[in-house]
């Protein structure tokens, strides 16, 4: 969503039809339309909603304006989509982790165990492109249970089409590469692991699962999913990144590490503004470009502002968070919201 706001529906799609789907988006839209607008709030996918929700929903909004506006993000590529939107969220966050792993003296993807969680839009595109930079998958879930064991290309093309139809993972006829956990989530069961990637909903890595993490070896956990840890599990990260280097577990949270998505729909928007479609490869470049970005700008706000000891690695938690509020306050007291002599 671009701008301040964000919301959803109690709708649940499972066990329903395209065209019950088609009929609620059309009358969802019928009230969110006089409250949205390509300059006030923008729309996108985000948890059940992808491209073809959004589809219902942009013909429905242009019904009901008589206009054709950049308003929803995450559309067609023959009405207005950008290339790389699908992929955004999940190819940024590994952008983004790449980053971790270098600065952190720990090389690149290739060879890494990574264990995802989830397997909706965000998850099969990180695990897709961890997996194109040499590194292992060795879980994805859903509401349902976890899958565990070494994930392929083969596997997740399956389940993208499996979950297009909103099914189960239940009924994902595992081969012998993967076990399937019911009631699971996949942190406690994935053995040794250098990186986890939270990337289906809110509040799915607990205290429990963080310490098991971090004792199964994991080294950088970086959110995919808006608030995937708990508060717990992000104290027992900070925790050990502040005892020691060697052993530290270094957390990145989703309001920079996921970012690609939101970015990628700015991106898309640009392109609606001029009447232009760049080229995969340009958009993936400017992804490429906003992730460093994300990365160095939670970095040095947090050696700027938080106090760390020698060797320590900085707290991309505060770093992101106080990034993220001196750029609103900056921009409030330039436009006259509040008033102290800076
Ligand atoms: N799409 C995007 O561009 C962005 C998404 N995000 C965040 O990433 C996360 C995933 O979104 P996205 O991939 O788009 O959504 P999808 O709907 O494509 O996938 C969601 C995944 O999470 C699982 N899930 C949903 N609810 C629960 C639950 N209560 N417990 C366990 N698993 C659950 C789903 O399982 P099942 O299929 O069984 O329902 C599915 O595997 C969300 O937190 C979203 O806000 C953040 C930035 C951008
Ligand atoms: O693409 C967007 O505007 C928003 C994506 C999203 O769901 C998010 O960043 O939480």
């Amino acid at each position: 969503m671009m701008g301040g706001g964000k919301g959803g529906a109690d709708f649940d799609p499972k066990g329903k039809s395209d065209n019950e789907i088609r009929r609620f988006c059309q009358s969802f839209m019928a009230e969110l339309s006089k409250h949205i607008g390509a300059n006030t709030d923008v729309p996108a996918g985000d948890i059940g909603v992808g491209g073809r929700e959004i589809g219902y929903l942009f013909g429905a909004y242009r019904k009901a304006k008589n206009a054709w506006e950049g308003v929803l993000t995450g559309k067609g590529l023959n009405w207005g989509g950008s290339l790389i939107r699908p992929e955004a969220t999940g190819y940024g966050l590994i952008y983004y982790v790449g980053h971790m792993l270098e600065y952190a003296g720990a090389g690149d993807w290739k060879g890494k165990r990574v264990a995802i969680s989830g397997s909706g839009n965000v998850a099969q595109y990180a695990a897709l492109k961890a997996m194109e930079l040499g590194a292992t998958v060795i879980s994805l879930s859903d509401s349902k249970g976890a899958l565990v064991g070494e994930v392929t290309v083969e596997d997740i093309e399956a389940i993208a089409s499996l979950k297009e139809d909103r099914q189960s993972l239940t009924s994902y006829a595992a081969k012998d590469n993967l076990k399937y956990i019911e009631g699971a989530r996949p942190w406690l069961h994935v053995g040794q692991v250098d990186i986890a990637l939270p990337c289906a909903t809110q509040n799915e890595v607990s205290k429990e699962e963080a310490e098991g993490l971090i004792a199964a070896g994991a080294k950088f956990i970086a959110e995919g999913s808006n608030m995937g840890c708990t508060q717990e599990a992000i104290e027992a990260f900070e925790a050990t990144r502040k005892e020691t280097q060697v052993s530290a577990a270094w957390y990145a949270p989703g309001k920079a590490a996921n970012c690609g998505g939101v970015a990628v729909s700015g991106l898309e928007m640009g392109q609606n503004s001029q009447r232009l479609a760049w080229t995969r490869e340009e958009v993936d470049e400017k992804l490429k470009v906003i992730m460093k970005n994300a990365f160095e700008q939670g970095l040095t706000t947090a050696k700027e502002y938080v106090p760390s000891a020698e060797g320590e690695l900085p707290s991309l938690v505060a770093g992101s968070n106080i990034a993220g509020f001196v750029k609103v306050a900056r921009a409030m007291h330039d436009q006259g919201d509040w008033w102290a002599k800076l």
